[in-house]
């Protein structure tokens, strides 16, 4: 059994650093030279697919040997190799759910600490305490599999403070999160590194959330090497810097990318709730009631509310995917063309180019080997196109959302940004009436932020209603959304933003 980890902070040394993918002819990382003094806390950025979550992954130990990828020079955590010393760090994945292996929220906070040889009577406090500190405030033996996806996120990070690493690694944390939920938990790892002064490095696109405290940060150039690295006002608000930094697609500070002007229209009725109310499960309690919704063409809709309030039962409802729980919601004629009243009911083949869903986790939607068959895997189904139509359907969406370069690879090896925009890709490919898109802005760099929000603007022209889950207030307000604010129980229109 491993050793107890000692909450001693952990040194980080990178020297000509670089690490290539199997499969892949491009380093997703490389010429790293770099050194983090113990107790630092680093901030780390750079665009989507620049090599942010493949660094992480090298420092904490689990990117696997040579024969899974191609190792450059030389990267130790205390002067040894991070394979050996896999207890010092805790990572704490971009995806929660890939991270989460039982089936009850204590078991699972206390796994890593049990794997650690941590004392019997050391565990359970420590359980109580990360949850405590994440602000995850449900019972220890509640199920795993049925908490929202802000919840999972808070989980997995409880379970890594629960092993009080020498060195965290937290990659996106607070992605999911509702603006309330972003201060509660980067103050929970605050607290944390207070009482055990480990060093921290951190991913995360919007830098405002860490940027006033950590000591430095670190700019990963796509094209390899080291962009920026400095303390945060040095880096961030240095006229020179800044603009290397907004040409790299860094959420500087204060800087915002440009997207047009939407023009909404008060379009034709596509889809109508009245007293809707929706549920998870077939046997579990309604998660909201009472909800009054029309869903026209041409406009965009943000559902908006706090971690755990309902928003994607709503919007898998609405996308015809969970069977509503009681009240009304009907596809009516310009949406139904002949497939019936009744979303739920409706064959795949007729959901296909009516209601287009990008869930959460888009890679539970992955059918195919490769991008490019991924890309075109909607378009062959809806309309018989030859292999040129469906290439001059494609191949822009692709190019805007930087998916060219990546047209070979299998959907699963993406980073978490282009995961997400192939899977919105997939939908813009398929052109439907309407649009649901859960979080579609997660994880984006702003060049990336700002290309799929000009797609957005672009087929709300052409007449489409799109409707998004979100956290973020300037994607909403970016597309003019109207907003139903979700609390829980029932949904509220409110106007345009
Ligand atoms: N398991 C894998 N197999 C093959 N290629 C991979 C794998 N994981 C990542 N890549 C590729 O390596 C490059 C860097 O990916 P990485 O996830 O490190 O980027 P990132 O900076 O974290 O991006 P994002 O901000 O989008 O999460 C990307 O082009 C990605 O497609
Ligand atoms: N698969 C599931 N089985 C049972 N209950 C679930 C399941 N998924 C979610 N729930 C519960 O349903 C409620 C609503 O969850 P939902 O995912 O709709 O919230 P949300 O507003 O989208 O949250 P988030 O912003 O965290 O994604 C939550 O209380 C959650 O615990």
């Amino acid at each position: 059994m491993t050793a107890v980890a000692e909450p001693v902070p952990a040194s980080i040394t990178a020297k000509g650093w670089g690490w290539r993918h199997p499969g892949r002819t491009r380093w997703a990382v490389r010429n790293i030279d770099l050194t983090i003094e113990p107790g630092q806390r680093v901030l780390l950025l750079g665009a989507s697919g620049a090599g942010k979550s493949t660094l992480l992954h090298g420092l904490a130990g689990v990117l696997g040997d040579q024969d899974e990828g191609e190792q450059a020079g030389e990267l130790t955590i205390d002067g040894v190799s991070p394979a050996d010393s896999r207890g010092r760090s805790g990572l704490v994945l971009q995806d929660p759910d890939s991270q989460l292996v039982l089936a009850r929220v204590g078991d699972e906070v206390a796994f890593g600490a049990e794997n650690l040889a941590v004392p019997r009577n050391e565990i359970w406090p420590r359980v109580r305490q990360s949850l405590d500190d994440v602000g995850l405030d449900v019972p220890l033996n509640s199920s795993t599999t049925a908490l929202s996806g802000g919840q999972k996120q808070r989980l997995a990070l409880a379970a890594v403070l629960a092993m009080q690493p020498g060195l965290l690694l937290l990659d996106e944390p607070t992605a999911n999160l509702d603006p309330a939920g972003v201060l509660e938990v980067r103050d929970a790892v605050l607290r944390v590194l207070n009482r055990t002064s480990a060093t921290l490095v951190v991913v995360e696109h919007r830098v405002e959330i860490w940027a006033d405290v950590v000591d430095r940060v670190v700019v990963l150039d796509s094209d390899g090497g080291i962009l920026a690295d400095g303390a945060p006002a040095t880096v961030l608000r240095h006229e020179s810097t800044r603009a290397r930094l907004i040409e790299a697609g860094v959420w500087v500070p204060g800087y915002r990318p440009e997207t047009p002007t939407v023009r909404t229209g008060s379009g034709t009725d596509l889809l109508q709730a009245s007293g809707l109310s929706v549920a998870r499960t077939k046997r579990g309690p309604a998660v909201l009631s009472g909800v009054d919704l029309t869903l026209r063409r041409q406009e965009a809709v943000s559902v908006l509310g706090p971690n755990g309030a309902g928003k994607s039962t709503l919007a898998l409802t609405l996308a015809g995917l969970l069977r509503p729980r009681g009240g009304g919601l009907t596809a009516l004629e310009p949406l139904a063309r002949g497939a019936g009243a009744t979303p739920y009911e409706w064959k795949s083949a007729d959901l296909v180019n009516r209601i287009g869903t990008v869930f959460q986790e888009p890679e539970h939607q992955f059918l195919t080997n490769t991008v490019r068959e991924e890309l075109e895997f909607g378009p062959r189904r809806v309309a018989r196109l030859t292999e040129e139509e469906v290439r001059r359907r494609i191949d822009p969406i692709a190019e805007r959302l930087r998916l060219t370069g990546l047209l070979k690879a299998n959907p699963f090896t993406l980073s978490g940004g282009e995961r997400r925009r192939l899977s919105v890709a997939t939908m813009l490919a398929t052109n439907p009436d309407i649009l649901i898109l859960d979080e579609p802005t997660f994880g984006q760099d702003a060049n990336t932020w700002a290309e799929l929000v000009t797609l957005l603007v672009e087929l709300i022209h052409g007449g489409t209603c799109v409707v998004s889950v979100t956290h973020d207030r300037e994607y909403t307000a970016a597309l003019g959304s109207r907003i139903a604010a979700v609390d829980g129980t029932s949904a509220t229109l409110e106007a345009a933003a």
